[in-house]
């Protein structure tokens, strides 16, 4: 996959620190016809494994910003391989134009012919400005599903994942920061959509079919249903 871009391409001219005045009044994908609904939760919540469910029963694209920030870290070439690196090593929120241009790429690239999608968006926004400047200038979101954890389940979770994930950040020092970078940076999102009453607020401990039924639960008080 070719490294991205930031400064070309259809999407809007997006500069490597700009404020927020320079999003785009109007967003890229129109929401009568692109659903967009976030996954969020402290990492280890279970985001990943519930998103796999939602994709086999409601027929949503999944996109993992983390994923995409892995794999464009790991491009050749790019200009932003060595700083996503670092950041994601130290748990901190990589500056939010190269990650929203990932996703809108991949919205892009998975929209079906008539110009329509559905879309899960796995672990963003983290940050408030992220979550400003996408549904601004991207596409806003119907709903956004929060998976409540304690930090113990999480940080039991992530340390038996680490065993094999690979994960430079599955360890306990990452797992640390990323857990304060949660609670200071992450928390204030899902505090803002639930003033919009757009969160579907799941407890996540028990089993994965245990949670996923919340997960269902919630989803069809906000008129989300199966498609399957
Ligand atoms: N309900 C559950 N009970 C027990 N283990 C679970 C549950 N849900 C997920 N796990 C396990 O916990 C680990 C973390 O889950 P997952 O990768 O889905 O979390 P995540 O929120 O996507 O994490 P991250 O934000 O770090 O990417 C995985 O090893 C997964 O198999
Ligand atoms: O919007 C985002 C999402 C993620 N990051 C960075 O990636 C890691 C890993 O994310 P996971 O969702 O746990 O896979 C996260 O700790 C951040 O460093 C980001 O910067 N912005």
């Amino acid at each position: 996959m070719p490294a991205i871009d930031l400064t070309t391409g259809t999407s809007p001219l997006v500069q490597p620190e700009p404020s927020l005045s320079s999003a785009n009044t109007f967003p890229v994908f129109d929401p009568q016809k692109v659903t967009v609904v976030y996954i969020l939760g402290g990492p280890g919540s279970g985001k990943g494994t519930q998103s796999a469910y939602l994709v086999r029963d409601y027929g949503f694209v999944h996109l993992s910003a983390g994923d995409l920030l892995r794999q464009e870290q790991d491009t050749k070439d790019s200009k932003y391989g060595q700083l996503i690196k670092d950041y994601i090593k130290d748990g901190k929120i990589v500056p939010m134009e190269i990650t929203v241009k990932l996703l809108e790429n991949a919205m892009r690239a998975n929209l079906d012919s008539d110009g329509t999608g559905k879309f899960l968006i796995d672990g963003f926004p983290r940050k408030m400005d992220q979550a400003m400047f996408f549904e601004q200038s991207v596409c806003p979101s119907r709903c956004t599903i929060f998976l409540d954890c304690p930090e113990d389940v999480m940080r039991e979770r992530l340390l038996d994942r680490g065993k094999t994930s690979g994960r430079a950040d599955d360890n306990e020092e990452s797992i640390i920061k990323r857990f304060k970078t949660f609670v200071e940076t992450s928390m204030p999102v899902v505090d803002h959509f639930a003033e919009e009453d757009k969160v579907v607020r799941v407890p996540a401990v028990g089993t994965v079919q245990g949670v996923y039924e919340g997960v269902v639960e919630g989803l069809a008080k906000k008129g989300i249903a199966p498609s399957k």
